[in-house]
């Protein structure tokens, strides 16, 4: 008798039961945010911020994974797709808002404006200005009221305040623009990628940072997204609570590819007793750079990082947000290029990477909600560099090919974004011959 082996499906879930998870999921966040006093978010321009604590983003994440399916369900796969494969036409009305200034044309007030006057204020025609801002008050990004007039909502009024909007216009401007190629650049290299081998470079002609360099006005706007995403992703909190910089003998720190050097300043108020010298290859990057209170322990230097590393005496190199917009055999280049510096030391300096480490899958306590927003990182990384973020097994593997002295200490995930990874060079480790890593 042949014994037919019935398939699991993890995808076992019903309307009913999903609705009944979203249902109690939804009364212990509004629990946690009673006992927390919050106070419950609405729609008004007035709502109160949501928390960002490890509960709260826990709580999220499932509510997100339960509503998110129970509308799949709902809709079913044709309505799933019309709205989806359709959504860069709500990303283009985002773009002109962001673009035309439509956040800041609409007054901070609860009468609101009329779509003739915030035309007439971003200089173009009525038509296509009241057609976006219908789209968008679908989405609760304004609110159209019955005499009209357009007014702010909570999340109209967020991309009127807050700095994240730079990141924003940069993703639907150029981001938005490289990702349209992904398809065609792929059809042309099926087998390869990197930085001029990329659906940025098929789009603009350029690599990523060659095209900033002649464009100031974005290269400025990405850095101010730059800045505002490490408040988002919580990047710096895992670095500044997750290495211990108190026990460092050697308290000087290379901030290697540190653009404007934000990132070293932040952690040079922290920590008063570090010295710090931030190397970039853009001189624009470095210009911008206000290190202000700090000055005397924040320096800077003009370095590519595809050369040997000139500085042999630091304690940490740190290297945020620099190897996952370069392919492998880029990252290994970089990577190499440091352990002249790490060898014969008696002070055993550490090689700090602050960047995402990408779960194998949704599992366990990570939710699709949260693969997704890493999964997004990652294929940006595609499209703008032809480059990726990596999972634990990929960033032991890349180490490993650099050079198999060098030893992972510690890994610390972060769910949010980019997580940290402190590495040190064994000198006890036979370097043709080197211990297998658990
Ligand atoms: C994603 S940004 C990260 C900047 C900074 N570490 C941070 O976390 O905000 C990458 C940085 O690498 C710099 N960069 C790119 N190519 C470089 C090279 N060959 N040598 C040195 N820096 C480079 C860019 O100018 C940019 O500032």
């Amino acid at each position: 008798m042949v014994l037919c082996r019935i398939p699991t499906y993890q995808n076992n879930v019903s309307i009913a039961s999903l609705a009944a998870d979203i249902s109690a999921l939804s009364m212990r966040v509004s629990s946690y945010l009673d006992a927390n006093y919050h106070g419950q978010p609405d729609f008004t321009p007035t709502s109160v911020a949501l928390p960002e604590t490890p509960e709260f983003e826990a709580l999220r994440n499932q509510v997100n994974d339960s509503a998110l399916d129970l509308l799949r369900l709902v809709n079913g796969p044709k309505n799933t797709f019309r709205t989806l494969f359709f959504s860069h036409m709500d990303l283009a009305a985002a773009q002109v808002a962001l673009s035309q200034k439509f956040f800041e044309h609409v007054p901070d007030d609860k009468v609101g404006i009329s779509a003739a006057e915030v035309a007439m204020r971003a200089g173009m025609d009525e038509d296509r200005t009241t057609r976006l801002l219908k789209m968008l008050a679908t989405h609760r990004i304004f609110e159209e009221q019955i005499n009209g007039k357009f007014r702010h909502t909570a999340s109209s009024s967020f991309l009127r305040t807050s700095a994240f909007n730079a990141m924003c216009e940069a993703s639907l401007d150029d981001f938005f623009k490289a990702t349209s190629e992904m398809n065609a650049w792929i059809e042309q290299s099926p087998y390869s990628m990197g930085l001029e081998d990329s659906a940025f470079h098929k789009r603009f002609g350029a690599t990523f940072y060659g095209h900033y360099e002649e464009n100031p006005a974005k290269a400025t706007r990405f850095s101010n997204a730059m800045n505002e995403w490490s408040l988002i992703d919580d990047n710096f909190a895992i670095l500044r609570d997750r290495f211990d910089w108190l026990s460092l003998t050697n308290a000087k720190v290379v901030d290697v590819g540190g653009g404007n050097g934000h990132v070293s300043i932040d952690l040079a108020n922290e920590f008063p007793f570090l010295t710090f010298t931030v190397q970039d290859l853009s001189t624009h990057q470095l210009s911008t750079a206000q290190a202000h209170d700090v000055q005397n322990r924040v320096t800077f230097q003009q370095y590519n990082f595809f050369t040997p590393q000139p500085i042999h005496d630091a304690g940490v190199y740190l290297c945020r947000a620099i190897f996952h917009n370069h392919n492998d055999e880029d990252s290994i280049k970089m990577l190499r290029s440091l352990i002249p510096a790490l060898e014969d030391r008696s002070d055993d300096p550490r090689i700090l990477i602050n960047d995402i480490i990408v779960p194998e899958r949704a599992e366990g306590a990570v939710t699709r909600a949260e693969e997704n927003q890493h999964r997004q990182m990652d294929l940006l990384m595609l499209a703008l560099f032809g480059a990726k973020e990596r999972t634990k097994r990929d960033w032991k593997r890349l180490l490993e090919e650099v050079d198999p002295r060098l030893e992972i200490l510690s890994m610390h995930y972060n769910p949010r974004g980019a997580g940290l990874i402190e590495v040190r060079l064994n000198p006890t480790t036979d370097k043709k011959h080197p211990k297998l890593s658990a």
